[in-house]
């Protein structure tokens, strides 16, 4: 029976959920949009990839009420919207608007917002998004190309974008176990909030979160709360899905500017074959673009380590590229040279893609038409191997911020 249905909305945060829903004992499949096949067997979870982030709101809430109408029909009772552990959503953002339409699809007025994530830093005292020991307006992400994070109250951006009130479970009140936090949910509730923050500075508030949430037929958040209802629902078992890919022809695709992704392209340029991706190429020279670039990598195959394609740059470059071209101009013509990359190179043999960014990884999977994926071993916390479904073509989907900074080369130190 499927015990959990996750609604993700981007491709990365997909796989990071689905990693950690198997590494807790749940047997999880990651389908990539609105499965249009039956589920493989004893299936306990599903995650559906949306890339719905960045889209326009009614597009995100159709794409989420068709997901969510998809897994009821497939019998799960109890559903979870996966979002970034940094909340990437500014005001004009997709979380509230998305939230709000599950909550009156389901019928419900009370859910949880619960982007922790302590194991990569993501922490949650007094309402406030940490991440490390700044909050998340400093910590690099008010500069994330698309969803610059300029406040860290989580109240505040969720009542910016969604139509209830946020109330909050504070700390003290987390630490007094889930009967406790189940009895602040229901005086919020009778106050007329609609949404709780939940305070997590470590995982022992995430496993009381999880406890406090048993009924609850709709929660939202990151990953971190997802590995502890997972350890609920499978009564704490361990998953044993810990495949790793074959050596193959690899590619590494990079096109998130986070601050660690900027490292890790940086660690790895000193040691494999690299090309920077111009933004000016993207918007005028598309697809003959994207047809260099996929032969400068076939030729760059038999090296020693993957070739690199990255347009990776640290913020005050892409500042001043999108002050030229426009920031969606230049995000979306990128992306679309990603994803005809990709596909050219799956067509030429490439196996295995490691790919950097949640809007670049997803372009990429849609792209190449792989229906979903297996869950194989971690390269770091949240970065699984995939495998597709039906054949032997590996990916690897970085959010924008996981993985150390040898990231790369370590993930391919993985191959069998
Ligand atoms: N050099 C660049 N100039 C402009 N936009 C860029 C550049 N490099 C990447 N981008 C865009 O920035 C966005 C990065 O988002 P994403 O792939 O989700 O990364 P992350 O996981 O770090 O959020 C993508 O839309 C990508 O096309
Ligand atoms: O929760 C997370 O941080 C990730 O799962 C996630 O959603 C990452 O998104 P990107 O940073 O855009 O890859």
């Amino acid at each position: 029976m499927l015990q959990l249905g996750v609604i993700a909305d981007d491709f990365t945060g997909a796989s990071d959920i689905a990693s950690f829903l198997t590494e807790n004992g749940l047997r999880t499949v990651q389908m990539n949009g609105i499965p249009a096949r039956a589920l493989p067997d004893g299936v306990d979870a599903v995650v559906i990839s949306l890339k719905s982030r960045s889209i326009a709101a009614q597009e995100a809430i159709a794409q989420s009420l068709s997901a969510l109408q998809w897994l009821q029909a497939a019998g799960c009772q109890q559903f979870f919207f996966k979002y970034c552990s940094t909340f990437d959503s500014t005001a004009a953002g997709n979380i509230g608007p998305v939230t709000d339409a599950l909550l009156d699809a389901l019928g419900e007025d009370f859910t949880v917002i619960s982007p922790a994530l302590p194991v990569n830093g993501r922490t949650i005292f007094n309402g406030y998004l940490f991440v490390g020991q700044v909050l998340l307006n400093e910590s690099g992400m008010q500069d994330h190309p698309i969803t610059p994070m300029r406040d860290a109250s989580l109240p505040r951006l969720m009542d910016a974008q969604a139509r209830g009130k946020t109330g909050l479970v504070a700390y003290p009140d987390m630490a007094q176990g889930a009967a406790h936090v189940r009895d602040c949910f229901a005086r919020l509730r009778a106050d007329g909030y609609r949404y709780a923050v939940a305070d997590s500075v470590d995982n022992a508030q995430l496993a009381v979160l999880a406890e406090a949430c048993r009924d609850l037929r709709l929660v939202t958040g990151g990953s971190g709360l997802g590995a502890y209802l997972a350890a609920l629902l499978s009564g704490s078992k361990k998953g044993d899905n810990a495949f790793v890919p074959k050596k193959g022809a690899t590619v590494v695709l990079s096109g998130s500017c986070s601050v660690m992704t900027n490292k890790q392209v940086a660690t790895y340029k000193a040691v494999a074959p690299h090309r920077f991706v111009e933004a000016q190429a993207c918007i005028e020279r598309g697809a003959d673009y994207a047809a260099e670039l996929a032969a400068w990598v076939v030729s760059h195959l038999d090296d020693k380590h993957a070739p690199l394609l990255y347009a990776t740059v640290p913020p005050d470059e892409l500042k001043a590229i999108q002050q030229r071209f426009g920031m969606e101009k230049s995000s979306h013509a990128i992306e679309q040279v990603f994803a005809a990359v990709a596909e050219k190179l799956r067509a030429q043999g490439v196996v295995n893609f490691i790919c950097a960014g949640g809007e670049t990884s997803s372009i990429v999977v849609q792209r190449l038409g792989v229906d979903g994926f297996h869950i194989g071993k971690q390269i770091a916390p949240g970065v699984p191997w995939l495998r597709v479904l039906n054949g032997e073509v590996y990916l690897a989907l970085k959010s924008g911020n996981f993985g150390t900074e040898d990231f790369f080369a370590y993930a391919q130190g993985m191959f069998a």
